[in-house]
């Protein structure tokens, strides 16, 4: 394998390809908000949509060449090569192509024999007369034209020249680049390198020398990014993509993997922000939130989990340099190193994540051994600190004695009301607690009510403390999750609940465990208030 530190672009497809997969539907703003976090990153091109097939696409390009201020990426257009038996001149679809503005057309083009004669039922050489001609007029326009090679690699299996024939008639009419695609992404990257090598030798055998070899991968095979990667190292210029992976059935190869792989891991430049890799994490979560889906935490680089460590072990390494367990650093992509504290927790972990929560327990090895044991023992019966940073620190305090005490329980009960009339508008049973306390208020004795116990609990809790504790009328609970641990002990089972409340600045997860829900839910409530006033810093008043 030749080293080289030949630049290579990225083409980012999120807006055609990523908008292909199941449960993405983006509107023209999200579109346009897209194009602006794909520029920021520094994506050499943004594949828009398709004009005059699909309208919002048609109306995207019509926003983004007159409003976008692009600073990095060019825009490209996406559609197929001309019908059948007709001039590329008169086609319609080829002519909303010129029409978008693009200054890059992208078309797809079969390179399948069978695809050739089953779906497109003409025949090869037509085919290549539809490539070659579309080709020809649009370069001919003026355009930029980038020629995707559908079902390339499947193609070649089939017959063994009629993909090269495909690149070659591109070639010569004037495609800048021809892009091998893996469409059903069922190849792997051994056979990926092989070919595209193939595919150079080839164009260059052929005078197309000035022709670049882009490459476009699918998941099926878990192999997006890998096969991708393959074919870069084997002499492709341009790599197709999306961000997160979005994409058709199991996704597209994922342009912020690719982009670390390259620049970091091959040392090849490929975003055209040279601060564009301190950007990945970011692009990742802000593309995430305007398709509405909650990102993996496992992807790579740009994943919450990407440079979080559970186990004791990696910590002590860690603890000393933290390249012995992370493969770069993590600030290089924009990205943060994160201890869990867990059951496989030993004590440089609880003293590392007890240092990112402000405590400092390095000199206190007595300490860190009690809240290491305080740890393991609690998530032997169910407890999990990896999920409840806010646990963790009371735990951490109650052990060093400094835990505030805010109010003092005397008892608590709920009451459901049963029947079918009790039930409210959203179906839930309606309920009733009652909590006793004290405070240096006095003795309060107050009845709360709500949408099922737990609801009437925290309201009855938060009513009997906000005179006393005026903050906690801005907590509230954000996410509440119920599960049951031993689902083989029928209702003895050991049930887990965890909390996460906001002030409106942070979020904060408690967790609590009990033989039912409301015990659990109980625990985990009072530690969500008592973990929120002590982050604010209030004085407790007992
Ligand atoms: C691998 C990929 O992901 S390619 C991207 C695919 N993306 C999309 O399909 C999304 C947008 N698509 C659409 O809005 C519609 O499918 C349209 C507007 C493009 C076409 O719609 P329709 O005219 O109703 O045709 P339909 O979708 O049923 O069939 C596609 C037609 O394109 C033809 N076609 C398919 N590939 C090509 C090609 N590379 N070059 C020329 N024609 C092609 C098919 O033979 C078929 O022709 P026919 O209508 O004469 O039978
Ligand atoms: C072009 C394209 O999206 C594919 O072949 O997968």
């Amino acid at each position: 394998m030749k080293t080289t530190t030949q630049p290579i672009e990225i083409y980012d497809t999120t807006l055609r390809d990523g908008a292909q997969m199941e449960g993405i539907s983006l509107s023209v703003a999200d579109k346009l908000n897209i194009a602006q976090a794909l520029d920021d990153l520094g994506v050499s091109f943004i594949e828009g949509g398709w004009p005059g097939a699909i309208p919002k696409d048609t109306e995207f390009f019509a926003l983004a060449l007159s409003k976008l201020q692009l600073r990095h990426a060019t825009l490209a257009v996406f559609g197929a090569t001309r019908k059948v038996g007709t001039k590329a001149s008169e086609d319609p679809q080829v002519l909303a192509l010129l029409e978008s503005g693009a200054p890059v057309i992208t078309l797809v083009a079969k390179s399948d024999l069978r695809h050739v004669t089953d779906a497109l039922k003409t025949t090869g050489q037509e085919n290549l007369a539809m490539v070659r001609d579309t080709v020809q007029f649009l370069v001919k326009e003026g355009r930029r034209v980038f020629l995707d090679a559908e079902h390339y690699f499947d193609g070649l299996t089939h017959d063994a020249d009629y993909g090269l024939k495909v690149l070659k008639a591109a070639g010569e009419a004037g495609a800048e680049t021809v892009v091998l695609c893996d469409t059903n992404g069922g190849n792997l990257p051994s056979s990926i390198g092989a070919k595209v090598t193939e595919a150079r030798d080839y164009l260059d055998k052929n005078g197309l020398t000035q022709v670049k070899i882009g490459i476009h991968t699918h998941n099926d095979t878990g192999c997006a990014v890998a096969n991708a990667m393959a074919a870069i190292e084997a002499g492709a210029a341009q790599v197709q993509g999306c961000v997160n992976g979005y994409g058709e059935r199991t996704g597209n190869a994922d342009i912020l993997t690719l982009a670390g792989n390259i620049e970091i891991k091959l040392g090849r430049p490929a975003l055209l922000n040279e601060k564009g890799l301190a950007e990945l994490t970011r692009t990742s979560h802000r593309v995430a939130e305007i398709t509405n889906l909650q990102p993996s935490k496992r992807l790579p680089y740009v994943g919450d989990s990407s440079f979080a460590h559970k186990a004791g072990l990696h910590a002590s390494a860690i603890r000393v340099n933290p390249d012995l367990y992370q493969h770069i650093d993590p600030t290089t992509v924009g990205n943060d190193m994160r201890m869990l504290v867990s059951e496989m927790a030993g004590r440089a972990s609880v003293q590392l994540k007890a240092k990112e929560l402000g405590i400092d327990l390095s000199g206190t090895p007595y300490l860190t051994g009690r809240v290491v044991e305080a740890v393991k023992e609690k998530e032997s019966h169910g407890y999990v600190f990896d999920a409840a940073d806010a646990s963790f620190e009371l735990l951490v305090r109650a052990q060093g004695g400094d835990l505030p005490t805010y109010f003092e329980v005397e008892t608590w009960r709920t009451l459901v009301q049963a029947g079918r009339a009790s039930l409210s508008e959203n179906g839930e049973a309606e309920a009733e607690a009652t909590v006793k306390l004290r405070t240096r208020d006095g003795r309060k004795i107050v009845t709360g009510e709500g949408n099922g116990p737990v609801n009437a609990l925290d309201h009855a809790l938060r009513q009997a403390l906000s005179q006393t504790y005026p903050d906690i009328t801005n907590f509230e609970l954000v996410d509440y999750k119920v599960r049951i641990l031993d689902t083989t002990s029928g209702t003895d089972a050991t049930v887990r609940v965890l909390i996460t409340t906001t002030n409106g600045d942070i979020q904060w997860t408690t967790v609590g465990v009990g033989e039912d829900v409301i015990e659990a839910s109980w625990e985990a409530l009072v530690e969500s208030l008592t973990w929120g006033l002590m982050h604010l810093g209030v004085r407790p008043k007992v």
